[in-house]
């Protein structure tokens, strides 16, 4: 008999634990393709929660819909980020309320310096990091800063578009596959960057491919699948959780 192993228990976080971002029954489509079905969960301020699951379970799609972009359509639910109503508001006031997104693709600015690419995140306030604070956390930057930022490394242009999403006042940063591409000596790098940027306490979310990496660097786990949440505790228990790996991870 093939019983399915029962992560439900690990469920209830949510509704238990005060919360600094909570998502509350979002319900999220493309279209009519039902994506994020429904799902509630917390984040507690300071952490980094790592957002797991298969290619196409819906975490990419979480982001965008926590940072109000214009897709996914969030038609039910609520999303609210230290006592603000994420749900009513447009991306640009997200944006301003702080949340930080860096997107997979990292929207690095073409004909723009290193430079120019952080001070156009600081035309408008709320206004984050100084590029000194900037530069000591990105020491490449520094010495890169008057190249074309397009024209970066992969990993020099993931610290720029990390660098970036700080130079405003964030709560919480949204990194989508930040290792992706990179060679593990600049994972190495990147990671001790968002450890340091924990210590500053800046609450993160990281959905990344590379589980392993994400759950050792992660407080919490939220594992989905298909739309839904499997799984809600702590990256500690998936990794010491054979069959929860196996079964939502493949690792
Ligand atoms: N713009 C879009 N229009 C229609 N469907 C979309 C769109 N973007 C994503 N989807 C679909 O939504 C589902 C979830 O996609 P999403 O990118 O959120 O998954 P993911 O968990 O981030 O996957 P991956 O790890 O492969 O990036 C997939 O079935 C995908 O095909």
């Amino acid at each position: 008999m093939n019983v399915k192993p029962d992560f439900s228990k690990h469920r209830n976080h949510a509704e238990t634990a005060p919360a600094f971002l909570s998502v509350w029954g979002m319900k999220a489509y493309y279209g009519e393709s039902y994506i994020v079905q429904d799902i509630s969960f917390n984040v507690h301020e300071g952490e980094i929660l790592a957002l797991l699951g298969r290619n196409g379970a819906g975490k990419t799609t979480t982001l965008r819909a926590i940072a109000r972009m214009d897709t996914p359509q969030v038609n039910h639910g609520e999303i609210w980020l230290d006592h603000q109503p994420l749900h009513n508001m447009k991306s640009h006031e997200a944006s301003a309320a702080g949340i930080g997104l860096v997107p997979e693709d990292r929207c690095i600015i073409p004909g723009l310096t290193v430079e120019e690419n952080l001070q156009l995140a600081q035309i408008a306030p709320p206004i984050g990091w100084s590029l000194d604070r900037l530069y000591e956390l990105f020491p490449r930057l520094k010495e890169r800063r008057r190249q074309e930022g397009v024209t970066l490394s992969g990993g020099e242009q993931q610290m720029l578009a990390v660098a970036r999403a700080l130079a405003r006042d964030i709560k919480v940063l949204l990194l989508d596959e930040p290792y992706e591409g990179l060679a593990p000596v600049i994972v190495d790098e990147i990671e001790k960057t968002l450890r340091i940027i924990k210590e500053q306490g800046i609450t993160t979310i990281l959905v990344e491919q590379n589980a392993v990496r994400a759950l050792e660097l992660a407080d919490r786990c939220i594992i989905l699948d298909t739309g839904g949440i499997a799984f809600d505790g702590t990256a500690s228990e998936v990794l010491e959780n054979e069959s929860l790996r196996a079964e939502y991870l493949a690792i």
